[in-house]
This record gives structure tokens, sequence and C-alpha cells, in this order.
């Protein structure tokens, strides 16, 4: 099964629980010493899935959706239940000791640091675990503390730093290693908008320069977007989607919205007249804005753009992509991100502006 350009290769992998029943009460309890019963819980239900290397791919889902599973499994935390998975040509429950050598892990929720000594002291010890020589650690560190920011915080005890500089350090710690592959749990959680911005930005250029492959699961789909090509969607332990996030947002989205400043104001009707058969629907926001909505199924963006533009002075125009969140929420709550027959109609609504050459050029 071994494939030079995959990074990760998964095929009807499969993950079941056995929980232990609870009986109710006294009796019950005396009753479950002595005879246990068990219910089984399918976390992965079959998926398969192949990364090629150098992607930066999301996986994502409702809490539950058995995301955390299919991750401890791809790092051998986890044997399957059935089902194959290889991983930087390991099978990851396997061969341990060799394979984690190949890959880095961070659990937002979990530090890998010890909590009491500073934090380079951390690192000496994960670089006598992975087995780094010296001089390779010198250089990694070097370019992490400077690419991460790390100068000031490397001999400060781990509990000292607040969670942005502590997620920093883990991104640094996983990384010492120069793993191929990068899984990441939910990296950006509890994160203010600049440290999530500074993260994004650092995976970015690793995943340029080192060509490192990351598998990241998160719910701020804003990372997603920064991020990832591709966006695979798990629901129930079933994949729903597997493509790129745009793709979701045009099969999904109901239309866009467009906004213009106008230079003069112009009267509601006048508008609808200058797009009269378009099926778009006009309001106005003020006297100096007017906003049309433009469903997917109606005329191209550019042809409407083009109606208003070429009779009403126009000072500044935006486009209102579909917003994400309301997507993806939406696709949760059927639990199926088949494209709807209606054009999407409880899609998502508009959501974040983007400048008319991007907006008008994407959609004509
Ligand atoms: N060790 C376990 N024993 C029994 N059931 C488990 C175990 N781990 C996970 N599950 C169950 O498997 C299902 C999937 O859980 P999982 O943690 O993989 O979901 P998730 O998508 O990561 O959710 P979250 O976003 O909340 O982290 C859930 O129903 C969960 O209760």
């Amino acid at each position: 099964m071994s494939d030079a350009i995959h990074a990760i290769k998964v095929q009807n992998l499969r993950k079941q629980f056995s929980v232990q029943k609870s009986r109710e009460g006294l009796k019950g309890a005396l009753r479950d010493l002595f005879k246990r019963e068990y219910t089984k819980v399918d976390a992965v239900k079959g998926i398969s899935f192949t990364i090629p290397k150098g992607e930066i791919c999301g996986y994502i889902g409702e809490n539950g959706a058995g995301k955390s599973t299919t991750i401890k499994m791809l790092t051998g935390i986890l044997v399957p239940t059935s089902g194959q998975i290889e991983v930087g040509g390991f099978v990851p429950y396997k061969e341990r000791e060799r394979f984690v050598r190949r890959i880095g892990v961070v659990f937002g929720q979990r530090s890998q640091l010890w909590w009491d000594i500073g934090v380079v002291e951390s690192f000496q010890l994960l670089r006598k675990v992975y087995r780094v020589s010296e001089a390779d650690y010198r250089m990694r560190l070097d370019e992490l503390t400077e690419r991460l920011q790390l100068g000031d915080l490397l001999n400060r005890p781990v509990r000292k730093l607040s969670l942005g500089q502590r997620m920093r350090c883990e991104l640094a710690a996983s990384l010492l290693h120069n793993p191929e592959i990068l899984f990441l749990d939910e990296p950006t959680i509890g994160l203010d908008i600049v440290v999530k911005t500074e993260i994004r930005e650092f995976l970015k250029s690793m995943n340029r320069q080192h060509g490192t492959t990351v598998l990241l699961t998160t719910h701020d789909l804003q990372d997603i977007e920064a991020l990832c090509s591709r966006v695979i969607m798990l629901d129930d332990g079933n994949i729903i989607y597997d493509g790129a996030m745009d793709e979701l947002k045009t099969r999904w989205g109901k239309g866009r919205e467009l906004s213009f400043r106008l230079h003069a104001p112009v009267a509601l009707e006048s508008l609808e007249r200058l797009t009269e058969e378009l099926g778009v629907s006009w309001s106005k926001e003020n006297e100096l804005t007017a906003k049309v909505w433009v469903p997917f199924q109606a005329a191209p963006v550019s042809v409407v753009l083009s109606r208003v533009v070429g009779a009403v002075e126009v000072s500044d125009v935006s486009i209102l992509e579909p917003n994400t969140d309301d997507i993806v929420r939406e696709i949760y709550k059927t639990g199926s991100a088949d494209a709807r027959e209606d054009g999407g109609q409880s899609g998502g609504g508009a959501g974040q502006a983007t400048t008319v050459a991007q907006g008008a050029g994407r959609h004509a």
C-alpha cells in the first residue's frame, strides 16, 4: 500500500469502542459487579481518504463526529477496529518508535511540555526522545526561535507562559525533529485574533518552506479558510464532504450581496427597474447605500454590477461572500453536504466583504 506521493492513506477505517453500561440503583450496581454489560459505540465508520505530501488539509465536524478518534488512530495512539492506515510510509500503531520521529502532534488542549521546567529544557528532553543530533537541533531551534519569536520565552517555566506564548512553544516542540507530517488538534483554541493570525502565518510559511503535510482539526473555520486548500467534513463517523472550501460555498451558499455606495440618492424603484428581469432584490440601508441580493440561480454578479455602474454614479462597491460558518452549520444540521437542488436556498447568507475585482471576477 506504500505510495510515494501520499503522506496519509486511509481505507475503510473503523473504530468501535466498547463502553460499559451502568445499571441504575444499588441493585444495578451490584449486578454490574458480577456481570458487566457493554454497548458498542461506532466512532469512525469505515472512512477512506488520501492526503498528498505537502497538503494542508482541514478535518472538521461537530463535537463527537469522530475527529479525535481518527487523529488518535493516525498518530498510533489507538489501534483501528478494522481498515488500513499508512502515514509517512508507516502503519502508525506498529513500529511506534520509528514512526513518531516522522510526525509532529499538537493538541491545543494538552501540553507536551513539562510544566515546571524552562521551555528550553523541555526542548532538550524532546531532542533526546526524538534522537535529534545536537547540530540539527541547534539549527532547528534557531529557525523556530526566530520565526515564532521565542527568544524571551525559552528560559521561563511553562506554567508562567500565557496561552498564546505556550502555544507558540508547543508548535516549536512539535517541529524540533523536522517531521514530515504535522497533526494539529485545535491549535488556535482560546487564542486572540493577533496570535491566531501569527500562528496561521507561521504554519503557511513552514508548509511552503519545508513542504510539511498538515492535518488540521479545528472548530474555527477561519483557520481552515486561511490555511487549507481542502477540507474533509465528518458527521457521525462518516465523511460527508471532501473537497475545496470554495466549492462548498458555491454549492451551499445562497448567493451574494452587492453593496453600492451612491454618489447621490437614487430611488429604490429606479434601481429595481435597472435590473428588472434579473431575479435580484434591492434594499436601501440609507439614502446613499443600496444593497442588492443576487441569488446564485439569478444573473451573474458581473451583469448586475455593469447594469448599475452604467446607469448610476457609484462611489464604492463591495461584494459580500457567503458566510462559511452559516453554511457549515447548515450542513451539520442536515447531516449531508450534497448540494441542494433549489440552489442552496437554506444555505448561509452573506458575510465577509471582498473587493469587487475579486468577487466579480470569480463569479463571472
Ligand atoms: N475512549 C472512548 N471510549 C468510548 N467512546 C469513545 C471514546 N473516545 C471517543 N468515544 C466516542 O466516540 C465518538 C467520537 O468521539 P471523538 O472524540 O472522536 O469526537 P470529536 O469529533 O473529536 O469531538 P470533539 O470535537 O468534541 O473533540 C463519541 O461518541 C465519543 O463519545
